[in-house]
């Protein structure tokens, strides 16, 4: 039995989370989001056309002696933001710190979107949602998560991302000190293939919880905490100066008094997200102006407890008892 752990780091306003893995024989190292909003692995590659690459590190199967392609099987994936990828399937080993799993189908790109080519840092995508809304065509693959976790100590990973700092992701053990308290559990729905659950109210600064049902999925691959407009509409209608600023897509307001904290419920617990990470990131340059990290879900059919929620937590995405873990640290 095994256990694992990759530490993260935060890009700048902490817009993205990126992690190091490694493919095939020798090994190639790329740099990935981890996405537990998606179920595909795929990656940057030789297979590209050369003006889509722009200062992203590749895979090359032909370069890797482990490496074997699925013949017939192709993937294209459309995100929540638009962004999009499509290509082929090879079979090959996958290392994740001291984790291998042999035979992990590695999605090779053939074509990505814009948003994917202007963005030097990230090599591709590594999801670890539920295998069951991975894209390949015609037998969809499992997940990396999917694939180690008979090897785990315990079919669980844990997320512990930071403001602006780095944070890491454990596979197969609970990490004591990474958090503080108690940690509140709430059941997993996966009937979309996400780690969705139902938040049974919310606070603005120092009020109670109001009871209000937030059906969400908590994602790592968005960057926002998105949530119903009139929750939002609340929310803001507290914070001196915020509009919504439709040249901007959001809320914008003030950087500076700190706006109020948002609090959501877990269960029997609560998640606090401080005034400060609610200030996303200025939008002007003298920094009078910021965007809010709190957004609407409006079109989306759920709430998203990006990372900003996220960061503020420990969290354990437990499959063997199909809950969701949020702990203060
Ligand atoms: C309404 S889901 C919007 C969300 N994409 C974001 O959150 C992007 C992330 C980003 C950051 C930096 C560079 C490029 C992209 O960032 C913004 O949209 N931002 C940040 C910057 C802000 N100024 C504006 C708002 C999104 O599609 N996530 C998916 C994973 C993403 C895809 C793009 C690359 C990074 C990983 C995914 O889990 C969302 N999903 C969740 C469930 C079902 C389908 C689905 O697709």
């Amino acid at each position: 039995r095994q256990t694992g752990t990759v530490e993260t780091d935060a890009e700048k306003h902490d817009v993205e989370y990126l992690t190091p893995i490694s493919i095939g024989t020798p090994p190639q190292d790329l740099i990935v989001d981890f996405d537990t909003g998606s179920s595909d692995l795929w990656v940057f590659s030789t297979e590209m056309a050369a003006k889509d690459i722009k200062g992203q590190a590749v895979y090359d199967p032909n370069n890797s002696s482990t490496s074997e392609k699925l013949q017939g099987s192709t993937w294209q994936i459309t995100y929540g933001d638009g962004s999009s990828s499509s290509g082929d399937v090879y079979l090959d080993t996958v290392t994740i710190g001291n984790l291998t799993v042999p035979n992990q189908a590695v999605e090779a790109a053939k074509k990505v979107s814009d948003e994917f080519t202007d963005d030097p840092n990230n090599d591709g995508l590594l999801g670890l949602g539920f295998s069951s809304i991975n894209t390949v065509q015609p037998t969809p693959q499992n997940t990396f998560f999917d694939n180690v976790k008979k090897n785990l100590d315990t079919p669980l990973f844990t997320t512990d991302l930071k403001h602006g700092a780095p944070g890491s992701y454990n596979f197969g053990y609970i990490d004591p000190a990474a958090y503080i308290g108690n940690i509140s559990w709430t059941p997993v729905d996966n009937s979309q293939g996400f780690w969705g659950f139902t938040s049974p109210g919310y606070a603005v600064g120092t009020e109670t919880l109001r009871n209000h049902s937030i059906s969400g999925i908590a994602d790592t691959g968005t960057t926002l905490l998105l949530l119903p407009k009139s929750i939002v509409k609340a929310y803001y209608s507290e914070v001196q100066g915020a509009q919504y600023d439709s040249s901007q897509g959001g809320y914008v307001f003030p950087c500076s008094p700190t706006p109020p904290d948002f609090v959501f419920g877990v269960n029997n617990g609560i998640v606090t997200v401080p005034g400060d990470m609610v200030l996303y990131a200025p939008i002007d340059s003298a920094n009078q102006n910021c965007f809010g990290g709190i957004q609407s879900d409006t079109g989306i059919g759920f709430s998203i407890f990006g990372d900003v929620a996220l960061k503020t937590s420990f969290v354990v995405f437990d499959a063997g008892g199909l809950q969701l873990g949020w702990a203060a640290k």
